[in-house]
């Protein structure tokens, strides 16, 4: 009998087994618990169901000696655990009547829960979904990242402005994670290289202790679970009590405090490489704990390191972790006495490489100087990986290398370490090629692949959209959750206005819900038969949010100067962080603000206009906007935006994209139909000419009198009665500076907007357009991609 195997599950059991938890889990009597304390045991309850698939997937992974994926990334952006969890383990029915017998409601006792906000934006968020993905499919893998004890900043609005707190999601017990203290790897940084006996061996001159905390990550229907292992930051010497009976106190509890710096806090830079030194040790604090892991793990069972690669995949999320490469090859040369030769092609044939942004200040470039500062080893090994790589490529035309101008060039190192190189979508990988790292392409020219971004059904879709979901699952069946291309078997279901009329009823029934916690966070009253127009991502230049509110600028006085006339009400909504040091998007986001206030207010314009911005987007807000959302607007600059993954989501919920042919829209595009996406906008190669013209906005604005007239309104201050000069600067960028193209799309996207309006105006079209969008999402299903990730790059197959 395997004390494992859960007994089966019915309401009873589960409650019984949440109250088992609360008592002696807890230690907390039914009559005075809190909801928090419901939290907890009720997670408890559901762990205990994850932990047998957990512990056989383990076990048959070890048992069939399978090759593990390893995907190493800085950011996981898992949001909350509770709901997902009891979804993916078939209890979220049963979760929440055991609760109700217990007098609790399932939403307030989840809604508790703090997100895990471990990353930044879509880069964080992909390895999350990808997490959950790989577990679904039966693929054996393990997430490395780190523990930070403080994610993405919390976000307020402080009289229209940005203010960032600390994010404290482990200041209440976290249920979801079993910490691992017997994991651990002393990670050092500094110091010298002496070479003894030919050897290289290097002599940090400090170190810290990287403990190792799990977290299961279960898949649908609990078949299969994989680990997330992240990484905190420990001292390796302990607290020094002789300092502190001499009453130095900071003095005695200094190791600990620098030791915990390491994994204190999640850098929120999203698009700026900052090069701070806390930051390279961030990365390879993760990086050596992972690959020391990585290693052990397989000698465990294995004695021939060439083998390696046959049984190791390693997937960098970014250049973030880009140090695995040279760090294995310190541990198979420096350690384990392997040529270097040989050293390198075992690690390259282990290691893949994922780029998921073009722009320059986003690529990562460390100076030699700190770089042979806080790595000397690493340094040396660069240098030596650069040698070889100029020396098999004798003919090469150009300049190939990674140390350029006393730089060590992530991009360039990922790229020559790894045996293949992906972009996240068509577009952007066919860029990758092209702008990014032409010559290396040219020197390997089948080592750069495209593997499309993708998204959790589960979470995204039979979670976040309950209404939405059974509507699917009564009209096609279930299965879907797994299998997403089904969703196509709905089309023939479109053609029928029952099928229509309900598909428009879960989105009113969604919307009516979303107005009611809109008014509640932010005070606005909205109209729920309004058209929601979504805006949810962070707050970039390129991502054109200053597009947006200029054109809702121009609606806003369309109204004014035509009372009369038949307007399409609209709520326009935001929602998204700005780095805190990224000065220009703090202002867009105190423009949104102050225009909110001014039309908001604006007796003249009523319910036909409200736009919205509810403080401290994140992975919560987004399932809770996203299912409301009737116009997605994925309106970047062409060529700048290199998948996007909101558009999947809200294309998935029955949401319209307006947008540019950027990124993943171009392939959402020619899913769902160009007859039900709102296309405009320069293509990315008529941007780069566009620029060629020096006046190119000038030429714009004088050709467009509604943006005049909006830059007017901005420049008189009109938003700004209490600072008429605060937009001063974005007028001027608009003018003078539109290296983002505001102004060359500006009338291509309010003449998008009018289609919109003329297609909102006809309910049935439009729903028959939305359930085409949702019926032909199937393939940006997460599990399509990692599905290719398996075939093409890891070489791995499912053990289910
Ligand atoms: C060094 C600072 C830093 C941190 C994070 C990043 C990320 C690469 C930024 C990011 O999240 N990129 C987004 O990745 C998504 C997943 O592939 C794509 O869908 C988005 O288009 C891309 O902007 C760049 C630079």
């Amino acid at each position: 009998m395997n004390a494992l195997a859960p007994q089966p599950v019915t309401q009873d059991v589960f409650r019984s087994e949440i109250l088992r938890h609360l008592t002696f889990t807890v230690g907390k009597d039914a009559a005075h618990a809190s909801v928090h304390d419901w939290r907890m045991a009720l997670s408890h309850a559901l762990r205990d169901r994850i932990v047998a698939p957990w512990f056989s997937a383990t076990r048959r992974t070890w048992a069939e000696d399978r090759k593990r994926v390893y995907y190493l990334s800085m950011e996981f952006l898992i949001g909350r655990i509770l709901e997902d969890a009891s979804i993916n383990v078939g209890l979220r029915e049963i979760a929440g009547a055991a609760l109700a017998d217990l007098g609790q409601d399932f939403a307030s006792v989840a809604g508790t829960e703090p997100d895990a906000a471990l990353g930044n934006g879509g880069l964080g968020r992909l390895a999350a979904c990808y997490m959950e993905s790989m577990a679904t499919l039966g693929c054996p893998a393990y997430g490395y990242g780190i523990r930070y004890e403080h994610g993405l900043f919390r976000q307020e609005f402080n009289g229209g402005h940005q203010v960032e707190f600390a994010e404290d999601w482990l200041s209440q017990k976290h249920p979801w994670e079993f910490e691992r203290p017997e994991c651990a790897y002393d990670i050092g940084f500094k110091g010298q290289v002496e070479v003894k006996g030919g050897r290289s061996v290097w002599h940090p001159g400090e170190s810290v202790r990287a403990s190792a905390f799990d977290t299961p990550v279960v898949g649908w229907a609990g078949r299969w679970a994989n680990t997330l292992r992240l990484w905190a930051a420990q001292p390796t010497q302990h607290f020094d009590l002789k300092r502190f009976n001499r009453g130095e106190y900071t003095a005695a509890a200094e190791p600990e405090t620098l030791a915990r710096t390491i994994s204190r806090v999640l850098y929120p830079e999203d698009t700026t490489h900052e090069g701070k030194e806390l930051r390279l040790k961030q990365e390879f604090f993760l990086t050596s704990a992972a690959i020391q892991d990585i290693l052990r793990r397989y000698l465990d069972t294995h004695s021939d390191l060439r083998a390696l690669p046959s049984k190791v995949a390693i997937q960098m999320n970014d250049t973030h972790p880009a140090l695995a490469g040279p760090e294995l090859i310190r541990l198979l040369t420096d350690a384990h006495g392997l040529p270097f030769e040989e050293a390198i092609e075992i690690a390259r044939s282990c290691l893949g490489y994922t780029n998921h942004t073009l722009l320059p200040e986003a690529l990562e470039r460390w100076s030699t100087w700190l770089m042979g500062n806080v790595l000397p080893r690493h340094m040396q090994i660069i240098e030596r990986i650069d040698e070889d790589h100029l020396a098999s490529h004798p003919k090469r035309k150009h300049y190939v290398g990674i140390v350029k101008h006393h730089e060590v060039r992530m991009g360039e190192l990922a790229f020559i370490m790894s045996h293949r190189v992906n972009g996240v979508s068509a577009l952007h990988s066919d860029l990758v090629k092209e702008r990014l790292f032409p010559e290396l392409h040219a020197l390997h020219p089948d080592r750069i692949i495209n593997q499309t971004n993708g998204v959790t059904p589960r979470r995204w879709l039979r979670m976040a959209n309950p209404a939405l979901s059974s509507l699917v699952t009564n009209t096609i069946g279930s299965g879907w959750e797994d299998h997403l291309d089904r969703l196509r078997e709905l089309e023939p279901h479109v053609e029928d206005r029952g099928f229509r009329d309900a598909f428009a009823a879960a989105k009113r029934a969604n919307k009516a819900a979303t107005s009611n916690w809109v008014a509640e966070t932010t005070g606005v009253r909205v109209d729920p038969g309004a058209l929601f127009d979504v805006q949810i991502k962070r707050l970039h230049e390129y991502k054109r949010q200053l597009l947006n509110i200029l054109q809702t600028i121009s609606e806003w006085h369309e109204i004014r100067e035509n009372p009369q006339a038949d307007f399409v009400p609209r709520v326009k909504i935001f929602g998204g962080k700005a780095a805190p040091g990224y000065v220009v998007a703090k202002e867009i986001i105190h423009l949104i603000n102050d225009v909110a206030e001014v039309i908001n207010n604006d007796p003249a314009v009523g319910d036909r206009l409200k736009v919205v911005y509810p403080a401290n987007y994140n992975v919560s807000m987004a399932e809770r906007l996203i299912p409301a959302s009737d116009l997605s607007e994925q309106i970047s600059t062409a060529g700048k935006e290199a998948s996007g993954t909101g558009n999947m989501k809200l294309a998935l919920n029955g949401a319209l994209t307006i947008g540019t042919l950027d990124g993943a829209n171009v392939e959402i595009r020619d899913h769902v139909g160009a007859e039900n996406f709102f296309l405009f906008g320069l293509t990315a190669h008529e941007a780069v000419e566009r620029r060629n013209d020096p006046e190119h906005s000038r030429h714009a604005i004088e050709a467009c009198e509604a943006l005049q007239v909006v830059l007017q309104l901005l420049a008189e201050g009109r938003f700004s009665p209490d600072q008429t000069d605060r937009y001063l600067g974005i007028v001027d960028r608009v003018w003078h500076h539109d290296y983002f193209l505001v102004a060359s799309d500006f009338a291509a996207y309010r003449d998008a907007q009018r289609r919109v309006d003329d297609a909102y105006r006809d309910p049935d079209g439009w729903a028959r357009m939305a359930a085409l969008n949702t019926a032909r999402m199937g393939f940006f299903s997460s599990d399509r991609a990692v599905r290719g990730y398996m075939k093409e790059i890891w070489k791995t197959t499912s053990a289910l």
